[in-house]
């Protein structure tokens, strides 16, 4: 089942914190699915201020990355691994080796990322996956023409991808890496909850393809269709081409009030 909900950005960012902190007061072990880029950084902040003030605790949870790139050096501060600690997970006091990524400086990187996919079946599998979506549907870092049953491998990045991610990089697309890996849609799809959060209408037309487009490898997350569990959390901007709008209001206005996400 797909939900969507249209929503200013802080009240998007406080719906998917209420999803984690519910999630974790129930299960304190569960294993988070983080993502970085822009979109989930209102969450992020939202959960630090949850943890400092309100005690939620991140002590016995495992975080599992979504994607990493090749090849950055170990202290690059583009690395995903450091931007997820810088973000989230120092500001949670959450045990560094809890928090689990695909190693971009693997020397064999398939064994990387099989390694990877090993790390999240032994923590019996990602209960929340955070998504952010990229202008050309991606999610991860499954670009167009992935397969919808793939696992963490490597791919190359789309030049669309590249300049969008420049703003990271002094806006230089040269020096953003080719490669990345990255959680298949597979994968992803294993996820028990999908919580994807996109804003701006930059991101309207992958949203539109993405909640009611054909299930196609051309707009990755459009996979997110097949899933029991989906959520996408929208402002106006990014729902501004959806096609029925009107009905999601509708249906989540009367949602009833004891139903979370
Ligand atoms: N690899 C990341 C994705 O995980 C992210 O969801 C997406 C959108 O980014 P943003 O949220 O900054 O728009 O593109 C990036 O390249």
């Amino acid at each position: 089942m797909m939900e969507v909900v249209i929503a200013p950005a802080e009240e998007l960012a406080r719906l998917a914190a209420d999803a984690v902190e519910e999630l974790l007061r129930a299960k304190p072990t569960a294993a988070l699915g983080l993502a970085t880029g822009s979109s989930p950084l209102a969450v992020y902040d939202e959960l630090a201020r949850r943890h400092a003030e309100e005690g939620l605790s991140f002590a016995q949870a495992q975080g599992f990355m979504l994607d990493e790139y090749v090849g950055l050096p170990a202290e690059h501060p583009q690395r995903y691994r450091n931007v997820i600690s810088a973000e989230i997970a120092d500001r949670v006091a959450w045990p560094a080796d809890q928090v689990h990524g695909p190693d971009g400086l693997a020397e064999d990187l398939p064994a990387a990322c099989a390694a990877f996919e090993q790390a999240i079946a032994d923590a019996g599998g990602v209960d929340l996956q955070l998504l952010g979506i990229g202008t050309d549907g991606h999610i991860g870092f499954n670009e167009p023409g992935s397969s919808l049953a793939s696992r963490t491998r490597i791919k190359s990045l789309t030049d669309q991808t590249r300049q969008d991610n420049a703003r990271f990089f002094d806006d230089d697309v040269d020096q953003v890496p080719p490669h990345c890996l990255t959680q298949g849609l597979g994968t992803i799809s294993d996820a028990r909850h999908l919580v994807l959060l996109a804003t701006g209408r930059h991101k309207a037309e992958a949203v539109h393809q993405l909640v009611e487009g054909p299930v196609s490898a051309l707009w990755p997350a459009s996979v997110m269709q097949l899933h029991p569990h989906a959520t996408v959390l929208l402002d106006e901007g990014a729902a501004s081409r959806l096609q029925l709008a009107d009905y999601y209001r509708q249906a989540y206005a009367s949602k009833p009030s004891w139903q979370g996400l």
